[in-house]
């Protein structure tokens, strides 16, 4: 299996977002470094969902970059992607596991040791950490974590931690010091004047 790219954009389906003109941006300076994680919003429907994971995947392939699917991983089996990502409200992982095959690409979210230790047991392969810092993107979080919460993870587990939530690319050297593989962002790219400069900002804090 390829080594997971450090650079995971989460596709932002927000009203008024262009998520596949962001990715057409990213994916000519990040290439095979970019996961990109098909998220839709839960209101959205399985035929929209399944639209958009083709398409995105079909701009990955030429890059060799990795398409993943959030949550709902009947449509990463129907497209074909990668693998999924599944947290709290989703599949178990174990159950993810068996839905998606041995060799699958799965992540799963966790905030602290004990849960990452559990989701790695159960077959995550790799773990969204956070929110490291506050963001706007998604409601209903807990407090940041911080660093020093991914710290504690990244200590905890043998597989890449990717910190999520408010990471921008001031933020990555401490993240990468405590323990980060890599960062998952939305807002950091889909919300920047110039996406292809944002996701080479990242790249290169990524790359200290
Ligand atoms: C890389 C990464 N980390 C964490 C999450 C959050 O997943 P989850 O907790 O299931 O929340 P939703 O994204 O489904 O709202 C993620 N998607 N990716
Ligand atoms: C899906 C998700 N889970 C935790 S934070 C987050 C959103 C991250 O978005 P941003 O990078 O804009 O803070
Ligand atoms: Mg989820």
């Amino acid at each position: 299996m390829p080594s997971l790219g450090r650079l995971h954009l989460i596709t932002d389906t927000r009203p008024g977002r262009d998520p596949l003109g962001v990715l057409r941006a990213a994916l000519p300076v990040a290439r095979a470094e970019l996961v990109v994680q098909v998220r839709v919003a839960d209101e959205a429907t399985d035929r929209e969902a399944y639209e958009l994971a083709r398409q995105v995947l079909a701009l990955c392939r030429p890059y060799g970059a990795t398409c993943l699917v959030n949550d709902r991983l009947h449509v990463a089996l129907a497209v074909g992607a990668a693998g999924g990502h599944v947290g709290a409200d989703d599949l178990p992982v174990r159950a993810a596991r068996r839905v998606l095959g041995a060799t699958a690409v799965l992540g799963a979210t966790a905030r602290e040791p004990v849960a990452a230790a559990e989701a790695v047991a159960a077959g995550a392969g790799y773990l969204g950490v956070g929110p490291c810092h506050a963001t706007t993107t998604k409601s209903g979080l807990p407090d940041p974590i911080g660093p020093e919460g991914v710290r504690a993870v990244a200590g905890a587990v043998d597989v890449p931690v990717i910190a999520i939530g408010g990471v921008t690319a001031a933020s990555v050297p401490a993240l990468r010091a405590a323990g980060a593989y890599g960062v998952a962002v939305v807002g950091a790219i889909s919300q920047a004047a110039d996406p292809a400069r944002a996701t080479a900002e990242l790249l290169r804090a990524l790359a200290c």
